[in-house]
């Protein structure tokens, strides 16, 4: 110990040092309560959630392609994409099961805005009570055009405000290597798709899929926002999402790769392809490739794929965060590019008649 005129001021509590504020938040149930999922809305999303998960173990032949906005900003044009997306998923039932991608919660490389329920205002104000709001509003109003709804599940919190309306969940490329995420998702009530590693490592993914496949005890709150220890069974319907690194990983190579690292392990072979991110090599133009490729695969004989995901919107592009909310155009992605809804509906069109032809062939 060095002497006490050397000494700073001690702080009064030697915790919370770089803490500047808490404030408390509603609970899960206070807000479950103020929106609750409707009895139609909740046999709904348990349908879905099984109609993924025969998807996934093959027992129903069709290809779930999960399509919406890297992330939701707002909620209006969200909704605009809804009601479009909702026509194709009709349309196209025989062959597609089409489900909305409706992310808020955006894991950063470094930093920026993190999504709707960080700062639903995008000004830095980081109103999380109001973001839960404005999700949940959406993702009920979703529901009740009854198209299903796809998201990341970052948060370790917010499940218990939101998860209850969602059809499937991803952990995505900078968390799948987390205890944390994988805890999580071994107590998540509908099907969860592990991302490869950014640097495009599969083994991450594959360790995932067998931790949250096991049962697991750790700390989280429950609906009446409790710290409480939670204990949960194991997912059985964990699949793995290849989403490239440095390079795609898309490829018929990098597919069978896949196949033969999950069947080394005793895991049943469920793939889905992100059209977008490192398979697209950042460019948002080139995911219909992508997915065609994909197709090609499934219509040459592949049964492991199951699903591809689109990154998709109103609008082609994408546009700075930080722009003033009056400059901000209409339906264009705030974070990754995105192919516009035209591009979508045309890659959805011609995936449908493609498939619709191979489809009795992918019943095992
Ligand atoms: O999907 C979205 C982004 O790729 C992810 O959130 C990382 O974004 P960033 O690298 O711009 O932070
Ligand atoms: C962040 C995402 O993807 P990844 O985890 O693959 O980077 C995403 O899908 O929005």
């Amino acid at each position: 110990m060095t002497t006490a005129s050397k000494l700073s001021p001690a702080p009064t509590s030697s915790n919370n040092i770089y803490v500047n504020a808490e404030h408390v938040l509603i609970t899960p149930a206070a807000l479950r309560a103020q929106m609750p999922l409707s009895d139609e809305g909740r046999q709904f999303v348990h349908q879905s959630r099984k109609t993924i998960s025969d998807i996934i173990h093959k027992r129903d032949p069709r290809l779930l392609v999960i399509s919406g906005p890297c992330s939701v900003h707002d909620v209006e044009a969200a909704k605009d994409y809804a009601r479009q997306l909702k026509v194709l998923h009709d349309k196209y039932q025989g062959s597609l099961f089409i489900v909305m991608r409706v992310y808020f919660e955006k894991p950063r490389t470094t930093v920026g805005w993190k999504g709707l329920i960080n700062d639903p205002k995008m000004d830095g104000s980081f109103e999380v009570e109001m973001g839960l709001k404005k999700a949940r509003e959406l993702i009920l109003y979703i529901t009740e055009l009854g198209l299903p709804i796809a998201t990341e599940a970052l948060d370790p919190i917010s499940p218990q405000y939101l998860a209850e309306v969602f059809s499937w969940s991803a952990i995505g490329a900078r968390t799948t290597e987390s205890q944390t995420h994988r805890e999580m998702a071994s107590g998540l009530s509908m099907p969860i798709g592990f991302k490869n590693g950014t640097n495009g490592s599969l083994g991450v993914a594959i360790n995932a899929l067998q931790s949250a496949a096991s049962s697991h005890h750790f700390m989280g709150i429950n609906r009446q926002g409790q710290v409480a220890l939670i204990q949960t069974r194991g997912n059985p319907d964990g699949h793995v999402i290849l989403r490239g690194g440095s390079a795609p990983n898309y490829d018929e190579k990098n597919i069978e790769k896949c196949e033969q690292a999950l069947a080394k392990q005793g895991l049943s072979p469920g793939i889905i392809v992100d059209c977008s991110h490192g398979n697209s090599s950042k460019d948002y133009t080139r995911q219909p490739l992508v997915a065609q490729d994909v197709v090609k695969q499934i219509c040459a004989g592949n049964k492991s794929i199951i699903g591809i995901m689109l990154e998709s919107n109103l609008n082609a592009g994408n546009q700075s965060s930080d722009l003033a909310k009056d400059k901000l155009a209409y339906g264009v992605s705030v974070t990754d590019g995105c192919i516009d809804f035209a591009a979508t509906e045309q890659l959805l069109a011609e995936t449908d008649a493609q498939l619709s032809a191979c489809l009795a062939s992918r019943i095992s």
